[in-house]
C-alpha cells in the first residue's frame, strides 16, 4: 500500500482509521495485556561525573542488560525539561497550514510530517518535526518553526545541555568497562563533526489504540539516543530477553537508549534495545529524541581492546552505518544483524 503522507493528526479528525494502520497482531498490543515495568535502575549523573565506582558498575550492568536507563541528577532543571515538552505540544497544536510551512520535501529527512513518506511497510501512528542541529552548519533553518516564539532558541540551548551530558556519559561509559575515557568521546564527541537531529514525536490519541502502534518494534541507528519522554502519558516499551517490558514515566529524567553504533563499537557489550511506542486511546503523547550519530566519514567498529579469545570480534568495521539502516527498512530485520561476523 501508498504510504498515507496526510499528518496522522488529520487523520484522526474523520475518526476513522486506516486499514494500513492496523498493525498486525503479533505486532501490537492486544493479546499481550500491559507488559511489567522495567526494573532497570535509575542513574544518578552526578555520581558518574564524579567517577563513583558503585555507580559505574550499576550502569555497566544496566546498558549490557537493557542498553536503556532512565538518567537523574544530570543538571538539567525540570522546568526546562517542561519548556521543551511545552513547545512541542504548542507546535502540534498549530493549524496545520501552520505547520505545513516546515514540511518535509519529497523523501528528504528533515521537516514536519507523516514519518511513513519516509518509512516502508504497516504504517506508523506518528507524526514527526525532524530537525539537524549538529553540526550548526548544517541547521536547516527553513524547517526551524517560528511559532511557538521560543521555539529556536529553547531548541539550541536544550541541544547544547544535551551535548554537554552526552560528553560526560560517553566518558562514564568508557569508564565502566576499564577502557580510557575518551574512547566513545574521541569517536563521535565532535559538534563539528559529528551530528546531532532532534526528532519531536507526536502520537494522537487514538480509539483504536490496541491495533495501532506508535513506532514499530525497532532499534537506533545512532551511537546515542537521549529521549525526552512525555511527563504524564506512558508509551515507549523496550525488548529484554525476549520479553517486552515498559519503560516508566520519570518527569526529570532523561531517558537513554543505546544505539546500533555504540553496540558495534563496544563489541556487543553494550546493548542497542528493539523498542516502540505505543499509542493511548485517551491522550495524545509527545516525546523528543536527541539522536546522536558519528559522522559518515568516520570508520566504526569494535574497539581492539574489547576483542579477545572469549570475545571475537562480533561486527565489521564500516563507514556510514546510515546508509546501511535506511537500505534494510524494507527487509524488516534489524540493521545490526546485517553488520555481525557469524562465528
Ligand atoms: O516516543 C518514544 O518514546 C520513542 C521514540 C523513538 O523510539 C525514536 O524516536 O526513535
Ligand atoms: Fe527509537
Amino acid at each position: 500500500m501508498a504510504p498515507t503522507l496526510m499528518p496522522v493528526q488529520e487523520i484522526l479528525q474523520s475518526g476513522v482509521v486506516p486499514k494500513g494502520y492496523i498493525q498486525p497482531e503479533d505486532d501490537y498490543q492486544v493479546g499481550n495485556g500491559s507488559p511489567p515495568l522495567m526494573d532497570a535502575p535509575t542513574i544518578d549523573f552526578s555520581l558518574l561525573s564524579s567517577s563513583s565506582p558503585d555507580e559505574l558498575a550499576k550502569l555497566c550492568s544496566a546498558l549490557s542488560s537493557w542498553g536503556c536507563v532512565q538518567l537523574v541528577n544530570h543538571g538539567i532543571p525540570l522546568s526546562i525539561l517542561d519548556e521543551v515538552r511545552e513547545m512541542s505540544k504548542q507546535f502540534f497544536k498549530l493549524p496545520l497550514e501552520e505547520k505545513e510551512k516546515y514540511s518535509s520535501k519529497g523523501e528528504d529527512l528533515e521537516g514536519y510530517g507523516n514519518t511513513n513518506a519516509v518509512q516502508r511497510g504497516s504504517l506508523n501512528w506518528n507524526d514527526k518535526l525532524h530537525l539537524q542541529v549538529y553540526p550548526e552548519d548544517k541547521r536547516q533553518l527553513q524547517f526551524w518553526p517560528k511559532n511557538p516564539e521560543k521555539f529556536r532558541t529553547t531548541l539550541h540551548d536544550y541541544s547544547k545541555m544535551n551535548r554537554m551530558i552526552l560528553g560526560t556519559f560517553l566518558k562514564a561509559m568508557a569508564r565502566s568497562l576499564d577502557l580510557e575515557e575518551d574512547r566513545f568521546l574521541a569517536l563521535w564527541g565532535d559538534e563539528n563533526e559529528d551530528m546531532t537531529f532532534a526528532r519531536f514525536n507526536f502520537y494522537p490519541r487514538c480509539p483504536m489504540s490496541d491495533q495501532v502502534v506508535g513506532l514499530k518494534p525497532h532499534g537506533d541507528g545512532t551511537a546515542i539516543t537521549m529521549l525526552l519522554q512525555d511527563n504524564e502519558v506512558e508509551g515507549l516499551q523496550v525488548v529484554k530477553d525476549d520479553r517486552w517490558f515498559r519503560v516508566p514515566v520519570i518527569p526529570q529524567a532523561i531517558t537513554i537508549l543505546v544505539g546500533d553504533q555504540m553496540e558495534i563499537t563496544s563489541n556487543g557489550i553494550f546493548k542497542s534495545p528493539t523498542h516502540k511506542a505505543v499509542v493511548n486511546p485517551k491522550y495524545d503523547r509527545i516525546s523528543l529524541a536527541m539522536l546522536f550519530i558519528p559522522s559518515a566519514d568516520r570508520e566504526i567498529g569494535p574497539l581492539d581492546e574489547l576483542i579477545n579469545e572469549e570475545r571475537p570480534q562480533l561486527y565489521k568495521r564500516l563507514k556510514d552505518y546510515g546508509q546501511v539502516y535506511t537500505q534494510s527498512i524494507p527487509s524488516g530485520e534489524r540493521p545490526i544483524s546485517i553488520v555481525k561476523i557469524i562465528h
